[in-house]
């Protein structure tokens, strides 16, 4: 493990130093708040051992700069020859986690250095398996493209990248058409089946890396385009038919093919939409304009075409 040692006191940091060693760790021994801070801006820290009575900036000063700094908690054990009680109480209250008197005993300084590495361990395991959870929160099960709440949050980060580079964010709104003929003579486990298929055939028309396709409910997927006009997401979506076209994923009880076909709606933040949702809500009246002329077609948001 690579242990910070931070001391002004040259003589002291060469016998903790040598503790660390000894204990088969990594000491990197510095004099003061500067050059701890750059040490753990550049490098891997597990533990620090920070000395309280420091000039300019002291050990407790400093343990609130790291803790505000640095989003990943660092056990931090303080080395002082003041073992009164209300320093340890400071220093604890400052962010730190425990705490040690001068002179330091080998076994002691080394068997406190396990326990908040194996502390620190179980913290970071606990994180790396909420981080999976949140992401899991965020995809479709049946699918495993991003789901609702996945999309809301990735669609209010886009717009406000797109508004800060004032680049045009557009939305697909694609809905599968007679969905409920393929489910009702196929039955519900082909109907899955095929909202996999149109998942992956979407999947295979997203063109950069931060275009996203999202399952927003039911039989209904919303594809998200940063730096897209309204123009080429329209060409967009028309690949989008060809492709589905082309994938010939049958349906026997369609009206307008004998494959599955998708309707789309199309909107941009150039359109009037205030915020992300309004930008839904937008595609969303274009795909209804879309299933009102016939299905298979995408249909541009327009402020009439709610208007009719
Ligand atoms: N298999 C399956 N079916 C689903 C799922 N979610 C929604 N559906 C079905 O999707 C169908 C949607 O039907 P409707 O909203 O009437 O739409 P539609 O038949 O596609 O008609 P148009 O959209 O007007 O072309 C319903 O039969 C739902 O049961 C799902 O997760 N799996």
């Amino acid at each position: 493990m690579n242990i910070l040692v931070v001391d002004d006191n040259k003589c002291i940091r060469d016998v903790i130093g040598a503790m660390v060693l000894a204990s088969e760790h990594q000491p990197i021994v510095v004099d003061g708040h500067v050059a701890a801070l750059d040490k753990l801006r550049r490098l891997v820290i597990d533990v620090i051992l920070m000395d309280i009575e420091m000039p300019e900036v002291d050990g407790l000063t400093l343990t609130r700069m790291v803790r505000k700094e640095f989003s990943q908690w660092i056990p931090i054990i303080f080395l002082s020859a003041n073992d009164s009680a209300r320093y340890l109480a400071e220093g604890i209250e400052a962010g730190g986690d425990d705490y040690l008197t001068k002179p330091v005993k080998e076994e002691i300084l080394n068997a406190k250095i396990l326990a908040m590495a194996r502390i620190a361990r179980m913290k970071q395991q606990l994180d790396e398996a909420n981080k999976k959870l949140e992401m899991l929160s965020c995809i479709d099960p049946l699918t495993n493209v991003l789901n609702r709440r996945g999309l809301e949050r990735e669609l209010q980060e886009s717009w406000q990248q797109n508004i800060k580079q004032r680049q045009e964010l557009s939305l697909l709104m694609l809905d599968i058409d007679f969905f409920k003929a393929y489910n009702d003579h196929y039955g519900h486990p082909r109907g899955d089946q095929c909202l996999r298929q149109v998942a992956t055939v979407l999947t295979g028309t997203l063109l950069k890396g931060e275009e996203l396709l999202a399952r927003y409910g039911g039989e209904e997927f919303v594809m998200l385009l940063p730096a897209t006009s309204l123009s080429q997401a329209r060409s967009r979506g028309r690949n989008i038919i060809a492709a589905l076209n082309q994938a010939e994923i049958v349906h026997e009880f369609s009206d307008i093919a004998p494959w599955v076909t998708v309707s789309i709606g199309i909107s941009s933040n150039t359109l009037g939409a205030k915020n992300p949702l309004a930008l839904i809500e937008q595609a969303d009246q274009a795909l209804y304009q879309a299933k009102r002329r016939g299905r298979m077609q995408c249909v541009l948001f327009q402020k009439t075409t709610n208007v009719w």
